[in-house]
């Protein structure tokens, strides 16, 4: 059964006799599903700082936000986040609407917005005071990081009369570890918000791929905006790589400055082994250490951060030639190589980190693929390019070293798809006479257990390769 307690600081508007808890009737859409994707910065991080190019792409670790249209009379906007044991309710009829629709700051879906507008942040909180009231500080603050994201996109793309919704998020990201969640969530928020209030065609087989570009660009406008209430002064390239998939070139030349974003619409899709070092790191600490570094060794930093940018150059010209096959165990061999050499120049950058060694000397040991950190290391995550047909048993080896080391490990693929759609929320399962399909609903949705569930339940991917019925814009050239 939906649950929409009212928790904000709304009233709630029940009277006996309306029968506001029986079943809904005539929903105005159906219950639908968006998923994005998380990332990883494949080559150049650190150089980026310093005005070199970066590659980064989207992995198969996604989020998932089932959206269930409430019936005409119950007037309420119900989120429920279980990652971060999140549940709140507004009253639509109490939000701030008047704000937000005043002249001159009223946004359409076409707009492009690049700062939130401080009156209307200000307008917004007293509707975030009552989210997890009870809660410690900090876990107060991620909670109220995630509903202003919602909120602000709901009052700058909603409208009053906007439909009583339930929106149910699982994400199977890993949250805080530079792998782009909050982006992926931003993603899947604005990308809902959008289909609901009908500003997007498609997505559809037979769209071209200019006309998918564009739908994409509208969700990744909103869901930078998106990001900026959880973040500040996000780079824009998380929420980039989230909503259209595959893989991107970033630069930075002037670092007060958004990057410029350079999609590689045709980036490979490789298997990637990702491993979590689960060692908290602070990104600013490890930038800082690399602009130390440069001051008192300025000629070698320069050189080893040209190396990098070499690095980016020679991988970007690899996957972009013709001949470049993604099942060919050599070009596999020749992207990894660039994959290790990157590595080392961090680990001469001193960015790794005694754990991300570790990893490297596991995976080498096995000799099944090829390992880099990602990210600003000092901690957080390592990637290693999987050599093709790993034998089980190497793997198998490698994976309870791992486990039994306090690692987190997740086989992805890099290269993925950007935002999906499941509309109905109905999936067959890849189970052949399977006529009907399983229906998703709330309480299936949190009831699966852990990322295994998730992705045996709604995953974009089934055992049996995709699942047809979650549809993509198509990009590709
Ligand atoms: N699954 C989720 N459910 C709800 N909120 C989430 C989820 N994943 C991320 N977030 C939001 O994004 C924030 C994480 O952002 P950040 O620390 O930058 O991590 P990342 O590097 O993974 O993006 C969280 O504090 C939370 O507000
Ligand atoms: C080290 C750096 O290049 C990447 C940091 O990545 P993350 O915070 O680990 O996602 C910093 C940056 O680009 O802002």
């Amino acid at each position: 059964m939906a649950h929409t307690e009212i928790n904000g600081n709304g009233k709630r508007k029940t009277r006996k006799g309306l029968g506001l808890d029986r079943k809904q009737s005539s929903p105005m859409m159906p219950t639908f599903m968006v998923s994005a994707p998380g990332k990883v910065i494949v080559f150049g991080e650190h150089a980026v700082v310093h005005g070199k190019a970066a590659i980064a792409a989207s992995i198969s670790l996604r989020s998932y936000l089932l959206v269930t249209a409430l019936s005409k009379s119950r007037r309420t906007i119900s989120l429920r986040f279980p990652d971060i044991n999140l549940s709140h309710t507004w009253n639509i009829d109490d939000l701030p609407w008047g704000a937000f629709s005043t002249p001159g700051k009223k946004k359409y879906y076409y707009d492009l917005v690049t700062s939130l507008d401080p009156e209307l942040v200000a307008a917004m909180e007293p509707h975030l005071e009552d989210v997890s009231p009870d809660l410690p500080d900090d876990i107060r603050k991620i909670h109220q990081n995630s509903a202003r994201c919602f909120l602000y996109l709901l009052l700058s793309l909603g409208s009053p009369s906007f439909p009583g919704s339930l929106y149910t998020l699982r994400s199977t990201i890993p949250i805080g570890g530079g792998l782009g969640s909050s982006a992926s969530i931003a993603v899947c928020l604005a990308g809902a918000l959008l289909l609901q209030i009908r500003t997007l065609s498609g997505p559809h087989p037979d769209q071209p791929a200019e006309e998918s570009r564009l739908q994409i660009e509208r969700i990744n406008r909103w869901a930078f905006v998106g990001e900026m209430c959880i973040h500040g002064n996000p780079s824009g390239v998380d929420n980039t790589v989230a909503s259209q998939g595959k893989g991107v070139i970033f630069q930075r030349t002037d670092y007060a400055k958004p990057p410029k974003v350079q999609p590689l619409w045709n980036f490979p899709e490789l298997p990637l082994l990702l491993v979590n070092t689960k060692q908290s790191r602070s990104t600013a600490a490890e930038v800082a250490k690399v602009g130390a570094l440069k001051k008192k060794h300025p000629m070698i930093t320069e050189s080893i951060l040209n190396a990098i940018d070499k690095v980016s150059e020679g991988a970007t010209q690899l996957m972009g030639s013709d001949r470049f096959d993604p099942e060919d165990p050599e070009c596999i061999k020749d992207l990894g190589e660039l994959m290790t050499i990157n590595h080392g120049l961090l680990v001469s950058l001193g960015v790794s980190h005694p754990r991300l060694e570790r990893i490297r000397e596991l995976v080498d040991h096995e000799g099944i693929g090829w390992t880099k950190l990602t990210g600003a290391g000092g901690g957080g995550c390592a990637i290693t390019l999987l050599k093709p047909d790993v034998p089980q048993d190497q793997m198998k080896r490698l994976e309870r070293r791992l486990d039994e080391e306090g690692y987190g490990k997740f086989e992805t693929t890099l290269g993925c798809d950007g935002i999906g759609v499941l509309w109905p929320a109905v999936l067959k399962n890849g189970i052949e006479d399977d006529l009907g399909g399983e229906e998703i609903d709330q309480d299936k949705f949190l009831n699966a257990e852990g990322i295994e569930g998730v992705e045996e339940l709604v995953g974009v991917h089934g055992d049996n390769g995709d699942r047809e019925a979650w549809k993509f814009w198509r990009v590709e050239d």
